[in-house]
């Protein structure tokens, strides 16, 4: 600190004209001279410091941003501000322009902060570089609290306030290890659009307000400053939205961990220990991916055989990421089986807090025709809730049926029909006790209801060509998707020969999902599909996998398009560096024919640079064409050769 500390009066005015007609020598030693005599105090605070980049600076510069902004309205603020926004940020960011100043209050002491900035030349002309500093004045007895206390506060907000603004990014696992460009999150659920019963969202709420506010009474306590939750419950009960809500209210990072995409307990080790900090580290159905239970028995990956992470690799592995490395961290499980989960698992220190999603309430319904429809009550809604409180139905299947028509009475009247003949189905099963708790419905109950009427109206039962072994079945799937399950099984013979599945209909819902992905890559352009997208159906592909479908053909084609379209965004952004470099070249060379006469070093230099600048975009052109080429494959059709 004492090195950044220079000791100099400033006088607060300084006018330009003093300047324009005072030669530099002799404005400095005034200024010496004044200084002298002041009771003011200046700190510099340049960029760099000791030779590294200086923190204080960055600090100072996004706790400027968050002020200037409102003080520009007060008068003698700055009339100039920058402004900007990169693709990391939520909201503009502002900045002092070069000179300006502003004064910041702190418990009713003026800091008046300036931002300056000039460029060094070399001798010869040819590099410039720009050094940046702010100048912080105050009186010279405020100078101990300024240390203790004002400088702290700048670094404490501007931390604050980077964490707030900065875009949550979704990392998913490619190859065993976390991508390395993770996507933004943009997902915009949050706790005011998330419907819930009673007190539990405000519960929620105040837990994470209170573990993210915790630092020092983790520190006092002797507790690691992370936290688990469990979040168990039927399928389309909002786990997911939940999680968003959650990453979204703390701004964290989702690292979203797929077990069976994960060969083995040291690349589960590594992949946790590479979780960033202020994160969600998210392992979803995890009764589904590893077979928990048993572990007495040593029976740890029970019929699961491919399934390569144990439950002490699993349980090994949390305890590290709980225990040694990082701060600020959550864990969260989702189930819709809490009771298939090993107890080791669930205990505290490992989860700490268990949160049941329930099937849709009367007031869940309410919140959500709240969001979907505008309206707070209707002549219909006793109805409904009487329905609901009957049966079983999802905040997804409620919210689905909502989405479909904007105009209230006619939405709500389709709900009722929706409702009632999920009631006539019977797949209430009035039996059960906790609506949410113990989920007897099976997870692929829901898409049991859908095939239902899918087989009546629009649907195709399929006699599956078994590739040996087993017997072949008959797959029952949508009509649409025949073609594609016919193509499918001729090409790649019966793929759930191994499947761990028994039921035909779940085998049929599952294939349904293979056609369904390779239907969408059918009629997608490699432009068209997002890295979200594709994710999505490596993660089903994953999930399919997992339960030995045998879909290592799919797997890879998804791999190979997610590598394309890395290769598109890579060019496309070569060819807009080749554009600007083309431009700048434009303007050089007419600036150099204006200075055609003039035999001037820097002309020379200018015209040399124009020759690298050429020789650049040619190297670029041939870059760009050679991934063009890599990528040409994919120009016409995704799924060439996969049927
Ligand atoms: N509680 C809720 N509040 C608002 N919307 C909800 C809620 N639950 C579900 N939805 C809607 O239903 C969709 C699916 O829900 P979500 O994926 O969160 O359920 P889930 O419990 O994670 O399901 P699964 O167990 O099948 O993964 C969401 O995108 C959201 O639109």
């Amino acid at each position: 600190m004492a090195s950044t500390l220079n000791v100099l009066a400033t006088f607060t005015i300084i006018r330009s004209t003093f300047n324009d007609f005072i030669p530099k020598e002799i404005r400095e030693y005034l200024w010496s001279f004044i200084r002298r005599f002041s009771s003011d105090f200046t700190l510099v605070i340049e960029e760099t410091h000791d030779g590294s980049s200086n923190h204080l600076f960055k600090a100072a510069m996004a706790y400027l941003g968050s002020h200037v902004l409102s003080a520009s309205s007060a008068s003698g603020s700055p009339k100039r501000l920058t402004v900007g926004k990169n693709e990391n940020v939520r909201k503009f960011t502002f900045g002092l322009d070069r000179h300006s100043e502003i004064v910041d209050f702190f418990h009713g002491v003026p800091m008046k902060w300036k931002y300056n900035s000039d460029v060094n030349t070399t001798n010869n002309n040819q590099f410039n570089s720009e050094s940046r500093w702010y100048e912080l004045s105050f009186q010279k007895k405020h100078a101990e609290m300024v240390k203790s206390k004002y400088l702290p506060h700048v670094v404490s907000m501007a931390k604050k306030l980077k964490n707030q603004n900065r875009m949550v990014k979704f990392h998913t696992v490619r190859r065993e290890r976390w991508s390395s460009s993770p996507v933004n999150l943009d997902h915009p659920m949050t706790f005011s659009t998330l419907a819930m019963d009673g007190d539990l969202k405000k519960t929620i709420v105040e837990d994470l307000d209170s573990f993210i506010n915790g630092k020092e009474y983790y520190k006092k306590i002797g507790k690691v400053w992370k936290r688990g939750y469990l979040l168990y419950g039927p399928p389309g009960t909002g786990k997911s939205s939940l999680i968003a809500a959650m990453a979204n209210h703390l701004n964290f990072d989702i690292y979203n961990l797929n077990l069976s995409a994960v060969n083995s307990d040291s690349s589960l080790e590594f992949l946790l220990l590479h979780v960033s900090n202020r994160s969600i580290l998210v392992i979803e159905d995890i009764d589904c991916t590893v077979k928990l239970q048993n572990r007495e028995a040593g029976d740890e990956v029970g019929g699961f055989p491919h399934v390569q992470v144990t439950l002490s690799g699993l349980l090994n592995s949390i305890d590290g990421l709980l225990s040694c490395c990082g701060d600020e961290r959550i864990i969260v499980f989702t189930t819709n089986y809490k009771d298939k989960i090993d107890a080791a698992l669930l205990r505290a220190g490992r989860m700490d807090k268990h949160i049941c999603l329930s099937y849709c309430t009367p007031s869940i319904f309410k919140q959500l025709a709240a969001n979907y429809l505008g309206i707070s009550n209707h002549d219909l809604f006793c109805r409904i809730e009487k329905i609901i409180e009957e049966i079983h139905v999802s905040p997804a299947e409620v919210a689905g049926e909502l989405m479909k028509c904007k105009d209230p009475d006619k939405s709500l009247e389709n709900l009722i029909q929706f409702l009632e003949n999920k009631a006539s189905e019977g797949t209430s099963d009035n039996t059960e006790g906790e609506r949410g708790g113990n989920p007897k419905q099976e997870k692929g109950s829901k898409s049991k209801n859908s095939t239902k009427s899918d087989v009546t109206n629009n649907s195709i039962t399929f006699l599956a060509l078994g590739s040996g072994s087993k017997t072949a079945g008959e797959y029952t799937v949508k009509a649409e998707l025949a073609p594609i399950l016919r193509g499918v099984l001729l090409k790649h013979g019966d793929i759930l020969a191994n499947c761990l599945l028994n039921s035909m209909q779940c085998r049929s819902s599952f294939l349904e999902i293979v056609c369904g992905i390779i239907q969408k890559l059918q009629a997608a352009k490699l432009e068209d599909l997002t890295e979200v997208e594709l994710q999505s159906m490596v993660a089903s592909v994953c999930d399919l996998e997992s339960v030995k479908l045998e879909l290592d053909w799919l797997h890879k084609r998804l791999d190979e398009i997610i590598d394309a379209l890395e290769l598109v965004k890579h060019s496309s952004k070569l060819k807009e560096d080749k554009k600007r470099i083309l431009q700048e070249i434009e303007q050089m060379e007419k600036e150099l024919e204006t200075n055609c006469h003039t035999e001037k070093p820097e002309t020379q230099n200018k015209s040399l640079q124009v020759q690298e600048m050429k020789a650049e975009t040619e190297k670029l052109s041939e870059t760009i064409s050679n991934t063009e080429a890599k990528v040409s494959h994919f120009q016409g059709s995704l799924v060439d050769g996969l049927l």
